[in-house]
């Protein structure tokens, strides 16, 4: 049996249908939601998913600021991007895409943010409130895989979920969102560092595979049925995406999110609903 596919694309065209209408009422009320981004280097990939949040932007009716800033960027020039977005007032919610060149310091640009302008809420504050429990933008990552989950009805509370992987866009929050009363999940973070990947991937319910290391998870790993989200981005030599989910894995799963086409557009769309909710929220 063949497992059903989560449809990333059309989740997230639904959801934009959505919010092009909270935009229209923002509108009527004066209010124009921008998002902004910075964008350094001329990585492909980068470019491409900047490229798409703004053509997302123009969609919905939200207004797009984009500065772009050569690789050979000194930590000092993104600071100065980062205040001059926090300064703006047309820009209601941007982002940084990540990551960064070699050399800059990632962390010391994200904790610069304006947290109330925070669109990926990787900010160190909204980080923070998350884990205190506290509204903040979430992540677009990971809450664009609960919204997927939720949508095609994965029993999420109570399920052991495995999430591979440790970075900040994803790994990181993605067990904290997963373990609020309201998901109540169980979660095993796994790691470079796991010594037995296969075991801990063999009793999970839900697979989040965000470890970037291309077919790790293999069929003979998964339980029958399992809702299986690939996450993870390497290329061929042709630029064309493989994923951290091996294709056979379809054969034994109950769900798959593919790659592309599953996680990526609810990445996008999650970051219109943080943008969005910080207009109207700022529109009180
Ligand atoms: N500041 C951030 N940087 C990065 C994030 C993030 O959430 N915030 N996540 C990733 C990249 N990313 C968002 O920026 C992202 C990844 C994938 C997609 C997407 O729509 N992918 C398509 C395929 C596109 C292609 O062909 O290459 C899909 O999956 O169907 C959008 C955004 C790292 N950086």
């Amino acid at each position: 049996m063949s497992a059903q596919i989560l449809d990333g694309k059309a989740t997230a065209a639904a959801i934009k249908s959505d919010l092009s209408a909270r935009v229209a009422a923002l509108k009527a009320k004066g209010v124009q939601p921008g998002l902004g981004t910075i964008l350094v280097g001329e990585d492909p990939g980068s470019q491409k998913y900047v490229a798409g949040k703004h053509r997302d932007c123009a969609e919905i009716g939200v207004a797009s600021i984009q500065r772009e800033l050569p690789a050979t960027a000194t930590q000092e020039e993104i600071e100065a991007a980062v205040r001059e977005l926090n300064e703006d007032p047309a820009c209601t919610g941007y982002i940084v895409q990540l990551p960064l060149p070699k050399g800059i310091n990632e962390n010391r640009v994200l904790e610069l943010i304006d947290p109330a302008k925070d669109a990926d809420g990787l900010h160190p504050t909204n980080l923070g409130r998350l884990v205190l429990n506290e509204a903040a933008p979430l992540p677009c990552t990971p809450n664009g895989i609960l919204r997927l989950l939720r949508q095609y009805g994965v029993e999420i509370k109570g399920a052991e979920v495995v999430v591979v992987g440790r970075g900040v866009t994803i790994g990181r929050s993605m067990p904290l969102l997963l373990t609020r009363k309201s998901e109540n999940a169980t979660v095993t973070q796994c790691h470079t560092g796991t010594r037995d990947l296969a075991k801990h991937l063999k009793e999970a319910d839900i697979i989040v595979a965000a470890a970037g290391s291309p077919h790790l998870i293999k069929p003979e790993y998964v339980k029958e049925g399992a809702a299986v989200l690939d996450v993870g981005v390497s290329r061929d030599e042709n630029g064309k995406i493989v994923g951290d989910v091996h294709p056979g894995v379809r054969e034994v799963a109950g769900w798959v999110a593919p790659n592309p086409g599953g996680v990526g557009p609810m990445t996008r769309a999650m970051l219109l609903v943080n943008v969005v909710e910080a207009a109207e929220r700022a529109a009180g």
